[in-house]
């Protein structure tokens, strides 16, 4: 769950909020653990290629060291009064640009120079004469009032925060699966909580750990993808199988299914729109309910039922194989790189601009044997797929 790299940052603003003085609390060695925690995230992104978060800690680093070097200082200081304002505001704008825009990879010169600029600008910002420009904008005081006595944001604060909070939930809702969304996200959240409880002893060091946390989830939540999941189909793959046969109950049926004539739709249509048949395929037995889908390899697919009823069995997959039968997929002409025999044959009578073809799946079901073994349970359900071809395709055989 790609939502839990918000923890962290919920943990330390639930702190803040009713334990800020607790001992535990105040005695963490910081700056060592927080560039610890940072060390730790760039050597697994780095050893992951995961190169594009070394961005966001470049973002959190610079902060941190921006504020160790420049910002240890009361807040009633005109300049880091102005600086209070500004740092999380160039923060914001600077990863919203990183999350919205392609950002140019790592290693590289455009990388580097990039890489540069996330940790450098706030340390220009806290050498700059922040406090007489500020005075000499005319922007009017009572922006830089706090609504409550005592509440940590001033109204300038509340208004641009609620403005750029509203774009990261856009972003959000684009990509709401996406991991590395919602680890940026936190990682935004703890810098501004940093300069929200600037005043508080020890924030920003707890803010940088728990936004090096936040980044070090996500990236445990993509390894976990990239184990267990088909990019392709975005169905768990074949290791999750083997894991969930593992957990197989007594009472179980296994179902093998492949797509028909795959290799003359291939020939026909070329390789990446065969790669849209399995990704339409994925979104098909993906949303399936009462059994789970996984991608076995190449053209084939497993479903697993934790029941043997034959009967609603039978149904459920005389349901997806009517659905996969019934599914118009659009094609260009431009698709199709060379007109075979079995090109012409596969292809519908629609002369225009797209066609439409239909595509059929063949599926063996096999129902679990008392003391039958996963393996034993799979080849029998393989078995029954290979009748299902013999039998003319686009059909269903179950074997008890
Ligand atoms: N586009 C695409 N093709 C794949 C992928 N994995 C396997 N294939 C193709 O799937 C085809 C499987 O062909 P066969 O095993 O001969 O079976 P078939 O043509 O589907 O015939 P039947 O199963 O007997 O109906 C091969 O041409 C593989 O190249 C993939 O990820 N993408």
């Amino acid at each position: 769950m790609p939502i839990l790299a918000l923890l962290p940052v919920l943990c330390l603003a639930l702190v803040q909020a009713f334990w800020p003085d607790h001992a535990f609390y105040q005695a963490m060695p910081f700056p060592a653990t927080a560039f610890t925690a940072m060390a730790l995230v760039a050597l697994i992104a780095t050893l992951m290629r995961q190169t594009e978060w070394l961005y966001w800690l470049a973002i959190l680093g610079g902060h941190y060291w921006a504020t160790q070097n420049g910002l240890q200082r009361p807040l009633s200081e005109p300049d880091v009064a102005a600086l209070h304002q500004l740092l999380p505001l160039t923060a914001s704008l600077l990863m919203l640009a990183l999350s919205a825009l392609p950002k140019p990879g790592l290693p590289s010169i455009a990388g580097v120079l990039v890489l540069g600029l996330c940790f450098l600008l706030p340390a220009s910002l806290v050498w700059l004469p922040l406090a007489d420009w500020l005075a000499a904008s005319g922007l009017p005081p009572a922006l830089f009032e706090r609504p409550v006595e005592g509440f940590f944001m001033s109204w300038a604060h509340l208004w641009w925060f609620s403005g750029l909070l509203f774009l990261w939930l856009g972003l959000i809702s684009f990509r709401p699966q996406d991991p590395s969304v919602w680890g940026q996200f936190s990682t935004w959240l703890a810098i501004l909580l940093f300069y929200a409880f600037m005043d508080r002893q020890q924030i920003s060091g707890w803010a940088t750990l728990a936004g090096s946390m936040a980044l070090l989830i996500t990236l445990a939540y993509r390894m976990l993808h990239l184990a267990y999941m088909d990019e392709l189909t975005a169905l768990p793959q074949r290791r999750a199988l083997e894991n969930r046969l593992r957990r197989l109950g007594r009472n179980s049926a296994v179902t093998m299914l492949d797509v028909d004539h795959f290799k003359s739709f291939n020939d026909t249509w070329g390789h990446d729109v065969g790669d849209q048949v399995l990704k339409l395929l994925g979104a098909i037995l993906g949303r399936q309910r009462g059994m789970q889908a996984f991608r076995y390899g190449g053209e084939e697919f497993t479903l697993v039922f934790s029941h043997a009823r034959k009967k609603a069995i039978r149904d459920a997959l005389e349901a997806v194989r009517a659905e996969v039968e019934a599914y118009p997929l659009q094609l260009r002409q431009d698709d199709r790189p060379n007109d075979s025999e079995d090109g012409r044959r596969q292809r519908g009578s629609n002369d225009g601009t797209t066609e439409t073809v239909n595509i059929t799946i063949s599926l063996g079901c096999a129902l679990r044997q008392p003391g039958e073994t996963p393996q034993t349970l799979l080849k029998r359900a393989d078995e029954a797929l290979y009748k299902a071809k013999n039998a003319g395709r686009n059909c269903v055989r179950i074997v008890s």
